[in-house]
């Protein structure tokens, strides 16, 4: 079957720059995805989007461009349930892969410990109206108690309005909680105003991880200006550094290469590994962002 493109979908930035920010030895980009090659991997036919292919060499070849040693892999949701695409990626990646599924509630104890032992350690659920028609929590329900004797954690990707339906639905799954994006606030709110403050406390109150990621889909301002001057996305900068600020030991960071659905700006991947100063201000802070706290999620045997 042949795929075309979502039109005006932009393609990820060609030559990232090689950042200014040397990342931390054993540093993992905890968001990112392989699509594709379409010819060997279809996309599902409930998708939403098609996206260009994109597949593990170019992922694996920015890994080592911007100096990061581990990948955790996310089903996209041009993909659906089947995870092959992922799970190639994985099998690949000699032992520096993780993944995240998306699996269907039938799906029985045998085929989630065999998704176990090919390195996946959760699932995802999506909340995004214009990526999934439904998410129906009664069969969300079961898989959270399907994966949760396996140790496993569910991804969690939401508009920051609606967590206030979602909250209580959230703060009832039997496993820790991830969530893609800070959450994605509304940047053009202050960051003390009442729906961040809600996150905040969400997030407090559970057992809720964050990642720091994408101020390229959150930020009003935008990209760097044209004249090279680092101005990447300022006005994402007092969310992710009040989430880093609250809560050191929970967040977690990600490129989200190959960048779905972006149609007015693509980010330079280099510049996106140079924006995480600027939200991680302490070494300390990045260490654990970059480096602990990811480990101990998705790799706790490599724990000192
Ligand atoms: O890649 C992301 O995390 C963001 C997007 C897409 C998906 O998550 C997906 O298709 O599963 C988006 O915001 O369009």
């Amino acid at each position: 079957e042949q795929f075309t493109k979502t039109p005006d979908w932009l393609d990820w930035y060609p030559n990232p720059s090689k950042p200014r920010f040397a990342l931390p030895q054993g540093t993992v980009d905890t968001h990112c995805h392989v699509f594709g090659p379409g010819a060997t991997f279809p996309f599902a036919p409930e998708r939403k989007y098609t996206p260009c292919d994109a597949g593990k060499d170019q992922l694996f070849a920015l890994r080592d461009h911007l100096g990061i040693s581990r990948n955790v892999l996310v089903q996209a949701t041009c993909h659906g349930a089947d995870n092959s695409a992922m799970l190639d990626a994985i099998d690949a990646s000699n032992g520096r892969a993780r993944g995240i599924a998306t699996v269907r509630p039938d799906i029985t104890h045998d085929e989630l410990v065999q998704l176990h032992n090919s390195g996946i350690r959760g699932v995802r659920f999506n909340f995004l109206k214009r990526l999934v028609n439904t998410s129906p929590k009664d069969e969300l329900r079961t898989i959270a108690h399907k994966i949760a004797p396996l140790g496993w954690h569910i991804v969690i990707y939401f508009e920051g309005a609606d967590l206030e339906e979602l909250e209580a639905f959230f703060a009832a799954l039997p496993t820790p909680l991830v969530v893609d994006h800070m959450g994605r606030p509304d940047t053009s709110q202050p960051v003390d105003g009442p729906d961040f403050t809600r996150f905040l406390r969400f997030t407090d109150k559970n057992d809720v991880w964050v990642k720091v990621s994408c101020p390229e889909r959150l930020s009003l301002t935008g990209p760097p200006a044209l004249n090279g001057e680092l101005r990447p996305y300022q006005d994402a900068v007092p969310f992710g550094r009040r989430v880093i600020a609250e809560f050191p030991d929970r967040v977690l960071w990600g490129t989200d290469w190959p960048h779905p659905n972006l149609k007015d700006h693509m980010p330079d991947d280099g510049l996106l590994v140079d924006y995480i100063p600027l939200i991680a201000e302490t070494p300390d802070q990045q260490h654990k962002l970059l480096v602990d706290n990811p480990t101990r999620l998705y790799w706790p045997g490599d724990v000192a």
